[in-house]
């Protein structure tokens, strides 16, 4: 291996010590803690593991955490109920639905529901169209967690050839946005891209998005090319565990890469501890605070 590893636990480690002070200095100016609200609808393991992540690091902040455990029998109409309540709440700055819902429920139905403000996903069409016309957002965590990490390699991202390879609207369109932003030239690659590796070989900065394991290899990667992976795949092993790989064929991209994340221990803690971050900046813009610095 040549590349540098990517750590995400200690990126993440630092910025929610970072967000915890961000807390303490909150309290003391407007009299309460910052509060999120999180919603589970059934018992899909992964989700579970995710959502006790979150309310554990939300109380190490020193937030107030609220969390509504539903049955996956409930009707889309009483979890919008809940969502009006939350919005409707003082004490919720953010609101945090785990996806997916169960297949009865329509998830942007209930997304579109949740008060933009209190949007500490940044999944609200109005969270997404702010941060397209460059307003002040809401924005995604594992997109905002990528941009930060790709900041403390390169600095800047100025000019610099990025593929972003996934077109959701959770990670690889606001990934884009982000990545314009600063300035990059950006192209978006999806199922349909024609010759991808060949697209994928020009790129100063690779994040690839889309779900299908290992599915970027070595060859793809252009020697010193940064490479960010979002991809969380659980393969079958011979022990019947299974084991956990990225988007990317780590080893081989780790050949020629100048830096790479890995997966576990990449993106994946930095999605959790942006959320922290939203929800301190929620928590700001509803008192009428000037946004935390440092960020
Ligand atoms: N409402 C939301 N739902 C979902 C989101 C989201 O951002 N908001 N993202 C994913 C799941 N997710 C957070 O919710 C998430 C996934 C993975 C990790 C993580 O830290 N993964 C570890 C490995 C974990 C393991 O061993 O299984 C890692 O990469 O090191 C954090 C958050 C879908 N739903």
């Amino acid at each position: 291996m040549t590349a540098r590893r990517i750590d995400g636990k200690a990126a993440a480690a630092a910025l929610r010590e970072r967000v915890a002070a961000g807390v303490a200095a909150f309290r003391a100016k407007a009299g309460r803690a910052p509060g999120l609200a999180t919603v589970l609808v059934g018992e899909d393991p992964a989700s579970a593991v995710y959502i006790r992540s979150k309310n554990r690091a939300t109380a190490e902040a020193g937030m107030e955490s609220f969390h509504h455990q539903l049955p996956d029998t409930i009707s889309e109409a009483e979890l919008l109920d809940l969502v009006g309540r939350l919005n409707a709440d003082p004490a919720v700055d953010g609101i945090l639905v785990q996806l997916p819902l169960p297949g009865h429920i329509d998830a942007s139905r209930v997304i579109e529901t949740i008060e933009p403000s209190k949007d500490v996903d940044g999944f609200h069409a109005m969270n997404a169209g702010r941060l397209a016309t460059g307003l002040p957002a809401m924005v995604p965590c594992t997109p905002l967690g990528c941009l930060q990490m790709l900041k403390d390699e390169l600095g800047s991202l100025s000019g610099a050839n990025a593929v972003v390879i996934g077109r959701s609207n959770i990670v690889g369109k606001p990934m884009a946005q982000l990545l314009l932003g600063e300035s990059a030239t950006v192209t978006i690659a999806h199922s349909r891209t024609r010759d991808l590796p060949d697209v994928v070989r020009r790129a100063d900065v690779v994040v690839a998005a889309v779900g299908r394991p290992e599915m970027v290899r070595g060859d793809w990667i252009k020697p010193g090319a940064i490479v960010i992976d979002v991809g969380i795949n659980r393969v079958p092993t011979d022990d019947g565990k299974g084991r956990l790989v990225g988007d990317v064929a780590f080893d081989e991209a780790a050949e020629v890469a100048a830096a790479i994340t890995p997966v576990p221990g990449g993106v994946g803690p930095m999605t959790i501890a942006m959320l922290m971050r939203n929800t301190l900046v929620a928590a700001h813009r509803r008192a009428g605070l000037n946004d935390p610095e440092g960020l």
